[in-house]
């Protein structure tokens, strides 16, 4: 076994759908003591965008998107740092100090930390580096109070990134971290807003302790690696998630109208906000070489980014949505009304 100063310590990043953690991974990214790390991105349902908006996708940007992270962490997570560990040391991927791990927004971290900290393969060259967990100041008082998934991930924290503290009304920041307060007095707060943090004190003293957290959080790790002594093997938990949450995309070969299609999700998140945990996709817009990204997070509508490039060879349309009480069928009839009146929305989906 190595040494503990030379295992390489793996950095979880982790919130709620659509807090913003692709927009702080590609800011930390940026920064050279991060420049060269080894990216896992982990993705609720079946077809993975994410990583797709990671800007430096390469070799060493690995996408699980078999399923969500909590729940496959057993043998999914292990195996893919396994992988990434032999090809860093074959030299088919450049050598790393890091690794990051981006969590689904709806993955609970429990069964992640337990993995990251108690498995012995792992254990002989990795150790659990800092826990960033990104919540967003618009929705995240709803958020905690609704899912006990958001809950779990502000409590095991080292870091609480704020954002989207810009579109957020001061008071219900200020009461957002008084509750965040509450679940996890030991974490450190930071503002970060479009991604933009200190990554120095991000990355400070990256040693991840659980007994910091409190008891609870203790219980929940040992829980876990007990589950996952007794369990080994048997893969997908699915009482784990509520299962009133599940995820689709929806998939257009033809070039959208940009205007009509605006007009459609306004109108669905207007109405269905309070159900539509997430909506994102990449848009072939009609007169535009390169795709449009939208992000909506409930009721919010974020602005459209244009992206440089395609990042791989398909030209479709992509959307995906992760609903909760929602009906496939009702999204996939307004669009349908949609089409009838103006054209070019996305027509077919696929389940996740
Ligand atoms: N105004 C504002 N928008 C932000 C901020 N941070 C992120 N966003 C936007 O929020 C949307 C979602 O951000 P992502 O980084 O994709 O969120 P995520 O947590 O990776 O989303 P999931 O992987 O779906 O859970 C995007 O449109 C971002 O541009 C912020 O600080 N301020």
């Amino acid at each position: 076994m190595s040494a503990y100063s030379e295992l390489t310590p793996i950095i979880v990043l982790t919130g709620f759908l659509g807090s913003g953690k692709t927009t702080l991974l590609n800011r930390l990214l940026k920064h050279p003591a991060l420049g060269d790390a080894a990216v896992l991105i982990n993705e609720f349902g079946e077809v993975g965008i994410d990583h797709q908006l990671v800007e430096a996708v390469d070799e060493s940007t690995v996408l699980l998107s078999s399923g969500c992270l909590c729940c496959t962490i057993r043998d999914d997570l292990k195996q893919a740092i396994m992988e990434i560990h032999d090809k860093r040391a074959r030299g088919i991927v450049p050598p790393y100090r890091r690794v990051i791990v981006e969590t689904t927004g709806l993955a609970d971290p429990a069964p992640i930390l337990a993995t990251l900290m108690n498995d012995v393969s792992l254990r002989h060259h990795y150790r659990l580096g800092t826990i960033i967990t990104t919540v967003d100041a618009v929705n995240g008082l709803d958020q905690l109070e609704r899912q006990e998934e958001p809950r779990k991930q502000a409590a095991v924290a080292d870091r609480i990134v704020l954002t989207k503290t810009d579109i957020a009304e001061p008071e219900a920041v200020e009461a957002l971290r008084h509750r965040l307060e509450q679940i996890n007095p030991s974490a450190e707060f930071l503002i970060g807003q479009h991604g933009a943090v200190d990554v120095e004190r991000v990355l400070r003293a990256d040693v991840y302790d659980a007994a910091a957290k409190g008891g609870e959080v203790l219980r929940w790790i040992e829980a876990e690696a007990a589950a996952s002594h007794a369990h080994a093997g048997h893969g997908h938990d699915v009482n784990r998630h509520d299962a009133s949450i599940h995820a689709f995309c929806l998939i257009h070969d033809e070039p959208i109208d940009w205007t009509v299609f605006g007009i459609w999700l306004t109108m669905l998140l207007h109405t269905h906000g309070e159900h539509i945990l997430r909506v994102k996709g990449l848009l072939n817009v009609e007169g535009a070489d390169t795709p449009v990204v939208i992000n909506g997070v409930q009721h919010i509508i974020h602005p459209p980014i244009h992206l440089d490039a395609w990042p791989d060879e398909s030209r479709q349309s992509r959307v995906v949505f992760i609903v909760r009480g929602l009906e496939r069928a009702l999204i996939e009839e307004s669009l349908a009304v949609f089409n009838r009146l103006g054209g070019g929305a996305p027509q077919s989906s696929k389940a996740a």
